[in-house]
């Protein structure tokens, strides 16, 4: 009965069903006769009459309802006041119907940065997020603020498909913090300097492919970027591209990726609540499943031959030490152990993918643009000669094909929007508020394509690096620094002073070796090789596939090539591996 009158009580106060002239007592006592009487009984002909008082009620409590929609749906993603301005937003999605999709977002970000500032916020339905389009946004916020803006954004599939242990989609814990010490300490400047003999090596047979085969170059440097990667992290080399081995590496890899592609499955992160639809209406599920089960397995067979090989005599000192055996001697707990072995995964992955996407834009635009390539090549004659390969030595006696290389990553940047980061607690920047758990994008495009910043911005002029620092119009003073392509804060890339030692060796050794041009169609004289403007919608920046020509500079060079990549075999022969093959 109790229960019965409490429902009566509720029914009441919302103003259903019952008639206001009957009290509760009168209730109390009505249920109590029709114990077993369901409220949905067809009613008597008296009763009509309380129909007739409920219908105004009902009237209320829709308009009531109505109007709460209405209010909650615009206000759900209204601007908050202390936000940055940005476009205007409409009820319930907020701007979300304006983003554009991937591989065009920098270009929607460029142009809401030119109309509303160098800070700029875009309501994701109830969702906040905040593009920093000047060098001082990103130093006052990401840098100096790190401690609340080094988090990632929720990415609920990512974490599916990674099982949570994806370091470059990790939130800010204690344990990403402690696998980011290592990987730092790793790949630190230092260490980086012991890796230069093995990317020397290998870049002598990347020499020897575009000699032999240059139709083929693309692959030759996914080939090149993958097998420096997968020594320093496992101690294993790839000779060629087409090993099943790393077939199954890129398989994956593009699986994975493809799963965290904003618009090929549904914003899960923006409506939570579709999280919990059942998987046969939720086919990412089953894509997150393969791919989680991909990696697992893959990273497993591959910890577990580096931990063989590391057990290995290496009496003589030819191989350096992976990061699987680095970490097998630090006396790490189990746990702790294979949380950072997962991490070598992450290192694989960013170390293929970056650097090849830089290396194909090089190849690209020095295609499209034959006299900064002379010019660079004329220099490292000046310095090298033609008897010898360079080495990364000689990159500091090379200003212009130093300023070439930083052309290349202002006018296509690897990352032309950064990896999102988000806060952790509430940042202040300006007259402006990020509350917690807004998503930080580094608009590193927009800055490196500023018409205020640089001159010209749209054209390849290395010469703009030659005449000040960071090629910015003279006089400027503003917070610029050379490795924006690399983030910012405390997420910024572990990597950077590997990468660049490797950009710097290739791009040098290519440049001394090769010339490269556009293709032409023989018939009817049309170029063949694709403009600029043709990049990849994907998370990392990479031209479509394009062709071009590549040829030797001269015999002197043939000669040396096929010495050095002779040579190499002693380096590389000590992480050649029969069971990758498998
Ligand atoms: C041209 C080469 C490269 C570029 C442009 C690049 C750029 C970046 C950027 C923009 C980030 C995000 C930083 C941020 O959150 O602000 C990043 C993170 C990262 N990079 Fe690189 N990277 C390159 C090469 C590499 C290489 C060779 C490796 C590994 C061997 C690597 C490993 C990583 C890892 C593990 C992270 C995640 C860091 C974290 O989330 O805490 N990167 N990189």
């Amino acid at each position: 009965m109790m229960w019965q009158i409490s429902r009566a009580r509720t029914q009441a106060r919302l103003g259903l069903y019952i008639s206001s002239d009957i009290t509760i007592h009168q209730l109390a006592a009505k249920s109590d006769e029709s114990r077993w009487t369901p409220y949905y009984k067809i009613p008597s002909r008296d009763s009509h009459q309380h129909l007739r008082f409920m219908t105004i009620p009902l009237i209320y409590l829709l308009v009531a309802v109505a109007l709460g929609c209405a209010v909650f749906s615009l206000r759900f993603s209204q601007r908050e006041t202390g936000l940055p301005p940005g476009p205007p937003t409409v009820p319930l999605v907020g701007n979300l119907h304006l983003l554009p999709k991937m591989g065009k977002l920098h270009l929607k970000f460029m142009e809401w940065s030119r109309k509303y500032g160098d800070i700029v916020s875009i309501k994701t339905g109830s969702g906040t997020m905040v593009v920093l389009s000047s060098p001082t946004a990103i130093k006052q916020v990401v840098d100096k603020q790190g401690w609340a803006a080094s988090s990632r954004p929720a990415n609920h599939l990512a974490d599916l498909a990674a099982g949570g242990y994806h370091i470059l989609f990790a939130p800010d814990t204690a344990r990403l913090r402690s696998i980011r010490k290592t990987i730092t300490r790793f790949l630190g400047p230092q260490s980086s300097l012991n890796r230069v003999s093995v990317q020397e090596a290998e870049s002598s047979q990347l020499l020897n492919e575009l000699m032999t085969q240059p139709e083929n170059f693309s692959e030759s440097i996914r080939r090149y970027t993958h097998s420096t990667a997968r020594i320093s992290i496992y101690g294993q080399r790839v000779s060629s591209l087409t090993t099943p081995g790393v077939q199954r590496f890129y398989k994956i890899l593009h699986r994975f990726l493809h799963i965290s592609v904003p618009g090929v499955y549904p914003p899960v992160d923006l409506f939570p609540a579709l999280k919990y639809l059942p998987e046969r209406y939720a086919p990412w599920i089953a894509a997150c499943r393969r791919s989680k089960s991909e990696l697992v397995k893959f990273h497993a067979e591959l910890s577990m031959g580096a931990k063989e090989r590391s057990t290995q005599p290496n009496a003589d000192h030819q191989r350096d030490p992976s990061f699987m055996e680095y970490i097998s001697n630090m006396g790490l707990s189990e746990e702790e152990y294979s949380v950072s072995a997962y991490g070598g995964f992450t290192l694989m992955e960013a170390g293929s993918h970056t650097i090849a996407a830089f290396l194909l834009s090089l190849i690209l635009i020095l295609a499209l643009h034959p006299e900064p390539q002379e010019r660079a090549r004329e220099e490292i004659e000046s310095v090298v000669g033609s008897a010898r390969l360079p080495e990364l030595d000689d990159f500091k006696k090379m200003p212009f094909v130093d300023a070439l290389m930083k052309e290349v990553v202002r006018i296509r940047p690897p990352f032309p929007i950064g990896v999102p980061h988000a806060t952790t607690s509430e940042i202040r920047y300006k007259n402006y508020v990020l509350p917690k758990n807004t998503t930080v994008i580094l608009n590193i495009y927009s800055i490196f394509h500023n018409p205020d910043i640089f001159e010209d911005h749209d054209v390849f002029n290395p010469d703009r690096f030659m005449q000040t620092k960071f090629g910015t119009r003279p006089g400027m003073d503003i917070d610029f620094r050379d490795n924006f392509l690399f983030g910012a804060g405390r997420r910024i890339c572990p990597a950077q002073h590997v990468a660049h030692a490797t950009m710097q060796i290739v791009t040098m050794r290519l440049l001394w070796a090769f010339q490269f041009r556009s293709a032409v169609d023989a018939q009817t004289g049309r170029p063949l090789t694709r403009k600029l403007d043709c990049y990849a919608p994907e998370f990392v920046t990479m031209p479509h596939p394009f062709k071009c020509v590549i040829e030797l500079c001269g015999e002197e060079q043939r000669g040396i090539i096929t010495q050095a990549f002779k040579n190499a075999k002693s380096v590389l022969g000590a992480y050649e591996n029969e069971n990758l093959k498998a």
